[in-house]
């Protein structure tokens, strides 16, 4: 393949503008847009928008982008099962339920996202990781990539490079994938690693892998010459001259009511509420008196919400009623384990003095 000079532009004629359906006859078969935000809310609004207001019948679209920190769960997962919250919330990265299925993933801005969106019909994961794979040889013809029957692609046969998720609508569809490139890899695992313990649930669990950076393949694959490489790739596909469209998702004008789609994304109720019903069974203990008293703690949570609580304590140490009054004080609080917990020895301190 011949690597051409990559053209990138605002606004110009082939931004967003021109897709809507009234201007389709004048838009080419493939679209490049590239985000010029890194906050990872404002870019997932931008594959609901494109997802909800494009008509891709005839054209398909790839939208490249890239975000500061942040875990991304699947839209069936279990954030606490899946990731270190408290360790996200001392390091300022962010948490975001995607609307596509599939497991756990961290992204920073040495992590490419790439978003394939085509009608339904012409849906094909393996041709979009194909062509992928075939800008990465473009670049450096030894490096060892593979696609899996799972959609993920592997360095050297063995180390996760690239995980797939996808949501299939009525007439259009994406799939998106990640493209490791210069990540932190030292923080990616912990980062992804529940401190917590007795969480049971049906909700889709991670695969965890082995994860490699392409940099760590060849120290002169970056992030910026693999998606100016991607992008020729698929313009050429399409027999286009490479153009990137850069746009920004903050972009009312270019896309009418984004801003209610990140709104969205960045709500409780959507990030942690749609988790599925799940319980947690688990043992505490506290200090009381120099003697080490436990406490058993056994919870449903529908909806992000404490739905039914129980609690075990010696009965010499708490009466049956004021157990059940701490029982009731946590049912209907949103479910967050460290202040539960601190609550509750909190509470039992206190009232196991009176
Ligand atoms: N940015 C990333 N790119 C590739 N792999 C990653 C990334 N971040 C984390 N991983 C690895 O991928 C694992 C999650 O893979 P999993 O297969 O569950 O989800 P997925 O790849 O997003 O989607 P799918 O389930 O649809 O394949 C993590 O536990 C980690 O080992």
């Amino acid at each position: 393949m011949i690597i051409r000079p990559m053209i990138r532009s605002f606004h110009s004629l082939f931004a967003l503008r021109i897709i809507p359906a009234r201007y389709e006859s004048s838009v080419k078969e493939g679209v490049i847009l590239q985000s010029t935000s890194n906050n990872v809310y404002e870019n997932l609004a931008i594959e609901d928008w494109i997802h909800d207001q494009m008509n891709l019948e005839n054209k398909n679209v790839l939208f490249i982008w890239r975000n500061a920190p942040a875990v991304v769960i699947g839209r069936h997962q279990n954030p606490w099962r899946e990731c270190n919250l408290p360790l996200m919330r001392e390091r300022g990265i962010c948490l975001a339920r995607r609307r596509s299925g599939g497991g756990t993933v961290y992204h920073d801005l040495g992590n490419i996202n790439l978003t394939f969106f085509t009608s339904r019909k012409r849906y094909d994961r393996m041709k979009n990781l194909e062509l992928v794979i075939r800008a990465l040889k473009a670049l450096q013809h030894q490096v060892d990539v593979q696609a899996t029957s799972r959609f993920d692609l592997l360095l050297d046969k063995k180390f996760k490079i690239s995980g797939t998720a996808a949501k299939l609508g009525r007439t259009v569809a994406y799939h998106h994938c990640t493209l490791l490139c210069s990540a932190n890899s030292s923080l990616l695992p912990i980062v992804l690693q529940s401190p917590y313990h007795g969480i049971e649930s049906n909700a889709t669990p991670s695969v965890p892998s082995l994860v490699k950076n392409l940099s760590d393949a060849d120290s002169s694959l970056n992030c910026e010459s693999i998606m100016d490489v991607v992008a020729s790739e698929y313009s050429a596909h399409y027999n286009n001259k490479p153009h990137v469209h850069l746009i920004d998702p903050k972009d009312e004008s270019l896309f009418p009511g984004i801003s209610q789609k990140k709104r969205d994304l960045c709500t409780w109720d959507w990030i942690y509420g749609k988790t599925p019903k799940f319980s947690l069974k688990t043992t505490f203990q506290i200090l009381y008196r120099n003697s080490i008293v436990d406490i058993k703690l056994s919870m449903q949570i529908k909806n992000g919400y404490i739905e039914e609580c129980s609690l075990e304590f010696p009965n010499y140490w708490l009466s049956k009623d004021l157990s059940n009054d701490l029982q009731s004080a946590l049912v209907g609080c949103k479910f967050c384990p460290t202040e539960t917990a601190f609550f509750i020895k909190y509470l039992v301190k206190d009232l196991s003095s009176r």
